[in-house]
């Protein structure tokens, strides 16, 4: 069975194309800075050994339409025969709402629904609709499956996904927390746990990509996360403000004159680290920081700052802690990140090994200094194969 995944994010589109059972990919990509004229692709292609060759494009990509036309020019292109050799393909969906709490099969209601959402995910929902659109029209044999990033937080306890408003607005309205992320925080946390052998382990996993957020973890289960109604809440993010008072919007759209539209643009795409530093991507702002400026100083200390805060709230909900996870593009790659974080951190039982904190290398890494009582770990996410396990386990249980 060949499944094919598409990973759309606010400004990539992660691809990955598994024979199944065999969970070694045949390919896989990532388009990059979807949006700019200065587009990446880099596509990998696994022989039988899972050595790769990479082929890496710089084009032109103004939308996620364009990207996804690319990333199937290039999988017709060699990888695959023809269309028709695609069984599943798996899409990640952002928001599903309440209504799903695991892998479903795209129907016409689904698709309605997940258009019903695009307000509340206006930077995803959109681009993984299009997604399926495109995946319907180019592989028309193929099932396609939806894996929601709400799915894994459904089982939030209703004191944790309920706000203080009054009940009509969750009970008519659905106003509520719903989480993201969710395919995410579910991987790492699952390897973490293979890795610590304890299964019962109290867990906080740091999702530090474009958008941010985390989530407190104990048994497989999420407990809290920091993302809320939308991907907007919580952390510091690329473009995005996370938590502020609510009556700055009061005041926005007030005195300040501002439509709803432009609040929601200022919020989702104008803030954040671009609203900081003038940048959203933490490679351009890390070499600004090389470079003395001071803005990207105090972006950083904010950012690290707010993730220290959850850090210390998801203790408190776990009532200990076993381990911290570092995790997406941030989360993997950025050392300075994890030092803001971690330190001054001993309250916690977290000492960090700065030089292995300096490391890069591939795979589940362990930065614990000799004595720390929580481990820090640094998991590579993989959205993709976790879609693409909960596609196969969909089509067992449908067989
Ligand atoms: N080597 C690196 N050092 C610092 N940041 C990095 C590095 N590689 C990627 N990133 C950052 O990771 C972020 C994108 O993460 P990713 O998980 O791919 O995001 P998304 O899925 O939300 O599009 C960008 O801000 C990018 O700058
Ligand atoms: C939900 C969300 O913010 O996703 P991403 O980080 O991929 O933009
Ligand atoms: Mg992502």
């Amino acid at each position: 069975m060949n499944i094919f995944v598409i990973n759309s994010g606010s400004s990539s589109i992660k691809y990955q194309l598994f024979r199944w059972p065999a969970e070694q990919p045949v390919c896989s990509g990532l388009v990059e800075r979807v949006g700019s004229a200065q587009a990446t692709i880099t596509h990998k292609v696994f022989d039988a050994d899972g050595a790769p060759t990479e082929q890496r494009l710089t084009l032109p990509l103004p939308d996620h339409e364009a990207g996804l036309h690319e990333v199937v020019r290039l999988l017709t292109a060699g990888v695959i025969q023809d269309p028709g050799d695609i069984d599943v393909v798996g899409h990640r969906v952002v928001h599903g709402g309440e209504s799903f709490s695991q892998a479903t099969p795209i129907t016409p209601e689904v698709k309605a629904e997940i258009k019903r959402l695009f307000e509340l995910a206006p930077l995803h929902n959109p681009a993984n609709y299009l997604g399926i659109e495109v995946a319907e029209r180019v592989f028309p044999r193929a099932r396609q499956v939806a894996v929601f990033d709400t799915a894994f937080h459904q089982t939030l306890p209703e004191k944790a996904f309920r706000y203080a408003l009054p009940t009509a607005l969750y009970t008519e309205q659905r106003i509520r927390r719903y989480g993201f992320h969710g395919t995410s925080h579910q991987y790492v946390a699952a390897q973490a746990v293979a890795y610590l052998g304890q299964p019962d382990a109290r867990l906080i996993t740091i999702h530090l990509g474009n958008g941010c957020s985390m989530a407190a973890v104990r048994g497989g289960r999420s407990l809290d996360t920091s993302m809320g109604f939308s991907p907007l809440a919580g952390l510091v993010m690329g473009t995005r403000s996370g938590d502020i008072d609510p009556s700055v919007l009061l005041h926005l759209t007030g005195p300040l004159g501002y439509s709803p539209e432009q609040v929601n643009t200022l919020l989702n795409k104008e803030s954040g680290m671009l609203g900081l530093t003038g940048q959203s991507d933490m490679r351009d702002i890390s070499q600004a920081l090389a470079a003395g400026d001071t803005a990207a100083q105090l972006a950083y200390d904010l950012y690290a700052y707010r993730i220290r805060q959850y850090i210390g709230a998801y203790a408190a909900v776990l009532n200990g802690l076993d381990a911290i996870i570092f995790t997406a593009g941030v989360g993997e790659n950025d050392a300075l990140v994890r030092q803001l974080v971690c330190q001054d951190m001993d309250f916690f039982g977290l000492a960090l090994d700065e030089a292995q904190n300096q490391q890069r290398q591939p795979g589940l890494r362990d930065l614990s200094a000799p004595g720390s009582r929580a481990k820090i770990l640094v998991v590579p996410t993989n959205e993709e194969l976790e879609i693409a396990q909960q596609c196969a386990a969909l089509e067992a249980s449908a067989s």
